[in-house]
């Protein structure tokens, strides 16, 4: 197998180990020279994945026209820069989507930006619960693998399992999209209740309420209620929203503290998607007459609309109603 990986921050590096970790050739595209530099040289990536050592198999490059040869890529850029890296690769070569996010200005989900840009490529989605730091320590991971195409999904399943990495099928791309767009918005609600003190209550009910709004932004998007409650929707929730290991998690810890969300995203090199995601899922659920208060609440926060003390008020006074 002849494996691709397409960006070199934590989560490409972690897949493109766990890919090699049985002697499979696995080529991984850096944007960043040092980085290419350091796996080749030291086998190590201390920019995005410091401490995991990396197997002999992985080589990385810096030169899109090296992926020619490959049978499978993997695209792992922040969802916001998915367009241009799709893009610029060769044509034709199925793609597994592994960004997590909704693009700004256009409100696409990753497998219609791809679309437009590798219309003659095919195109899966693997998402779920997966710190990459766990991931590449080979720890047991469970992921939504989601084709349209049951038989390519069934062969990409097969490629990419590994003895403690496990592909599910789905054909529900939509659904896997969502669950892992919105719940990178619905962590930095939680990281706000943790940084504001409001307790284990609060964080319960946002992931409860949290995932009530992604049900019914899925839903209106043609998800099926199945997926969204999955590996790639509930699984990914609960993991996203239980830790500092997540960087959205701790984006809304910072903004429950006080701090201001311009200077938590600045300098940034890591990419906490649910800011970018926030402020495109509000508009697309207002669009869409889809009731999303704990994402307009998020919105609010990083856009610095309105003190932390009132948008807690407004989301506990809002009208009582049939859970
Ligand atoms: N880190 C994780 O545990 C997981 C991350 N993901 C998703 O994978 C995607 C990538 O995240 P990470 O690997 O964590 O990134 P990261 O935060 O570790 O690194 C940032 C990445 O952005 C790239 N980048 C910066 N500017 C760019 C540009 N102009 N064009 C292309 N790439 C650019 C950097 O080269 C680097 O690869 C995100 O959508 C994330 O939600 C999904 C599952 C797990
Ligand atoms: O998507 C992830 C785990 O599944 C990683 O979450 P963060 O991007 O919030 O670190």
């Amino acid at each position: 197998m002849k494996a691709g990986v397409i960006g070199a921050g934590a989560w490409g590096t972690a897949l493109a180990q766990t890919l090699s970790s049985q002697g499979d050739d696995v080529l991984l595209w850096a944007l960043e020279p040092e980085v290419v530099d350091a796996v080749n040289r030291d086998r190590l990536n201390p920019l995005y994945l410091p401490g995991i050592p990396l197997g002999p198999a992985v080589r990385a490059t810096g030169d899109m026209a090296e992926m020619e040869d490959r049978d499978l890529l993997l695209i792992v850029s922040p969802a916001q820069h998915l367009r241009a890296v799709v893009a610029g690769l060769p044509s034709g070569l199925p793609l597994i989507l592994c960004s997590k996010g909704i693009e700004a200005g256009t409100s696409l989900l990753m497998s219609e930006v791809a679309q437009q840009a590798q219309p003659k490529s095919p195109i899966a989605v693997l998402s779920g619960p997966t710190f990459a730091h766990e991931v590449a320590r080979g720890l047991p991971t469970a992921i939504t693998l989601a084709c349209a195409d049951a038989d390519l999904g069934r062969q990409i399943a097969a490629r990419i399992a590994r003895p403690a990495f496990r592909p599910y099928l789905s054909d529900d791309v939509v659904g896997a999209e969502i669950g892992g767009a919105v719940k990178n918005v619905l962590a930095i609600a939680c990281g706000v209740a943790e940084g504001a003190g409001l307790g284990l209550n609060a964080r319960a009910s946002l992931i409860s309420r949290g995932f009530a709004e992604m049900t019914r932004f899925g839903l209106a998007r043609g998800a099926r209620a199945e997926t969204l409650s999955g590996l790639s929707g509930l699984g990914d929730l609960v993991l996203t929203c239980s830790s500092t290991n997540s960087r959205n998690f701790s984006l809304g810890k910072g903004l429950g503290e006080g701090r201001p969300s311009a200077e938590l995203l600045a300098n940034r090199r890591t990419v906490a998607e649910g800011a970018f995601t926030a402020p495109v899922l509000r508009d697309a659920a207002r669009a869409a007459m889809v009731e999303m208060p704990v994402v307009e609440a998020v919105c609010a926060l990083l856009e610095d609309a309105a003190p932390l003390g009132h948008v807690i008020d407004a989301l506990l006074a809002r009208p009582l109603r049939p859970e």
